[in-house]
């Protein structure tokens, strides 16, 4: 049990995911619920710095949960990553008497979150980020959703990749994690999957399946590529110099990152921002990452979660492979 808390700050930071609204909006009522006042802190990390704090009510975290991207604005903060930064942006929290923090982002923002809490402010972390990223946790919020607009923007590639005789490379964000790839690769039928965690024979597991499926009647391709790997352009140009098919490249981008969270999204950020309160912020305890592991809503120390290791199913890739001739 840590200090008496009275008042917590809340952000988001680094990119942007569909759910964030919902975890913002799940801590600032806990917390109200628990008596707390709760401050919002405005552009990640740049708004403990600046100062850009927001008095939150039940009402102000009203239409949101169905909402994309965040209403507290979002940032990557460089100078929180310095000493300098480090120093202002505690001076903040004692200024406005912040006797705790809770962060929504991905591992970036974790960081900075164990940074503060190293220097007495308490930080509750919540996985926050499109990329699946975060070892510690078999989920994050934002990557179902964005998993569902990466199938249906290469739905509709699809149509048009059938209509032409086409091959299309499309490039899925992710970062340096290959879950978004493989799991719409699977969703959409890919001829292959290319992730940065599994080596790949451009050769053997792309063209020459091209190959040997024209001479069975397939016409049209999808080939589904991680950011992690890119090289989009490349693939597309080898697949038409090989099969004399016409392939085409497509980076899908930041449309993955927006539009209205799914159920999935929604649940797990009001379970993981109603947890962050109750269960350790309300307590004085921080230093936390909130994660999903086996079903259950755990935490873990911050540090001990970021050295663990990301683990890419193996399994379900090899699953994709088997089934995609
Ligand atoms: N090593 C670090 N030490 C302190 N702060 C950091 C560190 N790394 C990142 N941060 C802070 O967290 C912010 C967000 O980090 P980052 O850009 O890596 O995004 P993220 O939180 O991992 O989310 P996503 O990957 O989904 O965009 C950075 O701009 C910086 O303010
Ligand atoms: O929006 P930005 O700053 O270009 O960052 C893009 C990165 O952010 C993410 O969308 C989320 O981490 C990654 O998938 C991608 O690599
Ligand atoms: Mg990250």
């Amino acid at each position: 049990m840590g200090k008496q808390v009275k008042t917590i700050g809340v952000l988001t930071s680094g990119g942007d995911a569909p759910g964030m609204n919902a975890a913002v909006r799940a801590v600032v009522r806990t917390g109200i619920s628990k008596g707390l006042n709760v401050v919002g802190v405005r552009r990640g990390y740049n708004g403990l710095i600046n100062g850009d704090l927001i008095d939150m009510s039940l009402r102000s975290v009203s239409d949101i949960i169905h909402r994309g991207g965040t209403m507290l604005y979002t940032a990557r903060c460089d100078e929180f990553r310095y000493e300098s930064g480090l120093q202002k942006a505690t001076q903040t929290c004692i200024d406005h008497g912040i006797d705790g923090v809770v962060v929504i982002g991905g591992d970036g923002s974790f960081r900075g979150a164990r940074d503060l809490s190293l220097r007495g402010i308490p930080c509750v972390g919540i996985p926050g980020t499109i990329d699946n990223d975060i070892a510690c946790t078999d989920y994050t919020i934002g990557y179902d959703t964005a998993m569902n607009t990466a199938m249906e923007m290469i739905d509709k590639c699809r149509d048009t990749a059938q209509s032409h005789d086409r091959c299309l490379v499309v490039e899925v964000m992710g970062r340096r994690c290959g879950d978004i790839a493989l799991n719409t690769g699977i969703a959409c039928g890919a001829t292959s999957i290319v992730v940065p965690e599994v080596p790949f024979d451009m050769q053997k597991d792309c063209l020459e399946r091209i190959q040997k499926d024209l001479t069975r009647g397939k016409r049209h391709f999808i080939i589904i590529v991680a950011e992690g790997y890119g090289k989009v352009e490349e693939i597309a140009q080898q697949v038409g110099d090989f099969t004399g098919i016409t392939a085409r490249a497509l980076v899908l981008g930041h449309v993955q990152r927006g539009g209205n969270p799914s159920v999935r999204d929604r649940v797990m950020a009001s379970e993981m921002g109603h947890y962050a309160i109750e269960k350790l912020l309300c307590n004085g305890i921080g230093n936390r990452v909130i994660a999903l592991k086996d079903s259950k809503i755990v935490d873990f120390d911050i540090l001990e979660a970021l050295e663990q290791k990301k683990e890419f199913n193996m399994e379900l890739y090899r699953i994709a492979h088997e089934i995609s001739i």
